[in-house]
């Protein structure tokens, strides 16, 4: 099911997602019941890398888990609500977030900090009591800002390892390899297009002329693809009209994620995916979290690939990524330790 950067994935209809040697891994979802939540428990549910799936919402993840649990796939599904978050997190290897208020039209997601903020707060503060050394996916938005939160929240509690935390930026390469591939009039599976940068607007740097697919187009179609990938979000907010952004297309791209790094963790090596980590490659420039192509292991992060050699145009693109980058990221950090 999953076309994935670099390494060999197939059909997971055909094999239940990829196997691995050693497959025992028990994955949170926090924000089950939500919009993401429930399609992406299903997908987890039919990974046969998960071996125990906890869903936690403030309401209503136990009539999702009793739903999913009949799935006949051999993980165990338990759903905790309300004040449960203790026994949902116990023992979870994996927590994937997704907890948090979506777009309406006409925001940014940089709108949805001061709802999300103390959310992803709260939770990552559960999470340094209850399972300090699982691996935390974040998807909640704006994820520039909330992936710092979460690490500060870690800090203070003595329990951030920088190879567990991961800003959830795979819809943007899913998006960038769907549309290319709309363009070239290939089949997407072999579009592998590498975006960089972080989850909003233009600080979403695809880089397309990495790819062969990818080299040919340019002038306005270049333009127009650019912003496009840029934008799918917005594509989406717009067209829900009020009722929301994406999360059939979330819930696919969480799902290729999570699955990459139980992979990882069981010790398949060449697993590499996108994503929005603690990272050396613009700390000079005072970016400390940055999305590159990130090779994944059994602790975590194992390597963090350099953005490679970029054309005039995607200079400028980076150009204009770096202050936003920065700017959302100090006010993540500045929110948990100005409290
Ligand atoms: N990283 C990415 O690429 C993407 C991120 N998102 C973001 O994902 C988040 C969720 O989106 P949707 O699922 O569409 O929203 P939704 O409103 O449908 O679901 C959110 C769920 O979070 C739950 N929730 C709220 N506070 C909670 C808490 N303290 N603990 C546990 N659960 C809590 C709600 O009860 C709700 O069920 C939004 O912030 C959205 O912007 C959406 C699409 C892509
Ligand atoms: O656009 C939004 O608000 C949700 C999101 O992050 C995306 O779809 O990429």
């Amino acid at each position: 099911m999953f076309s994935r950067q670099v390494t060999k994935n197939t059909s997971v209809l055909a094999r239940g997602f990829a196997s691995s040697a050693r497959a025992n891994r028990k994955v949170a979802v926090l924000g089950a019941a939500g919009g993401i939540g429930q399609p992406l428990s299903l997908l987890l549910k039919s990974d046969s890398l998960v071996t125990g799936l906890s869903l936690y919402d403030i309401r209503g993840a136990p009539g999702v888990a009793a739903d999913v649990s009949h799935v006949n796939t051999n993980s165990e599904v338990k759903g905790y609500e309300k004040d449960d978050l203790k026994d949902a997190l116990t023992g979870a290897e994996v927590i994937i977030i997704p907890a948090g208020v979506p777009r309406k039209p006409g925001m940014t997601r940089d709108d949805l900090f001061n709802t999300n903020a103390s959310i992803v707060r709260d939770l990552a503060e559960a999470v340094a009591e209850y399972a300090p050394k699982a691996s935390i996916g974040i998807i909640s938005n704006p994820v520039n800002s909330t992936v710092p939160i979460f690490a500060e929240v870690l800090k203070k509690k003595g329990v951030f390892d920088e190879k567990k935390l991961f800003g959830i930026t795979t819809l943007d390469v899913v998006r960038a390899s769907r549309f290319l591939g709309e363009i070239k009039k290939a089949d997407p599976k072999d579009v592998k297009v590498t975006v960089v940068g972080g989850h909003s607007g233009v600080t979403i740097v695809p880089l397309l002329s990495q790819t062969a697919h990818g080299k040919g187009v340019d002038g306005e179609t270049y333009k127009a693809l650019v912003n496009r990938i840029q934008f799918g979000g917005d594509e989406v907010v717009k067209a829900k009209a009020g009722t929301g952004s994406a999360t059939l297309s979330m819930a696919y791209a969480g799902a290729r994620f999570t699955n990459s790094l139980i992979r990882a963790l069981n010790g398949e090596t060449g697993v590499v995916e996108p994503t929005f980590v603690k990272s050396p490659l613009y700390e000079s420039e005072g970016v400390e979290y940055f999305a590159s192509n990130v090779e994944l292991g059994t602790e975590g992060v194992k390597k963090i690939n350099p953005v490679g050699e970029l054309t005039a145009e995607e200079q400028e693109l980076l150009k204009a990524c770096l202050p936003d980058l920065a700017k959302n990221i100090k006010k993540g950090v500045e929110f948990v330790n100005s409290a």
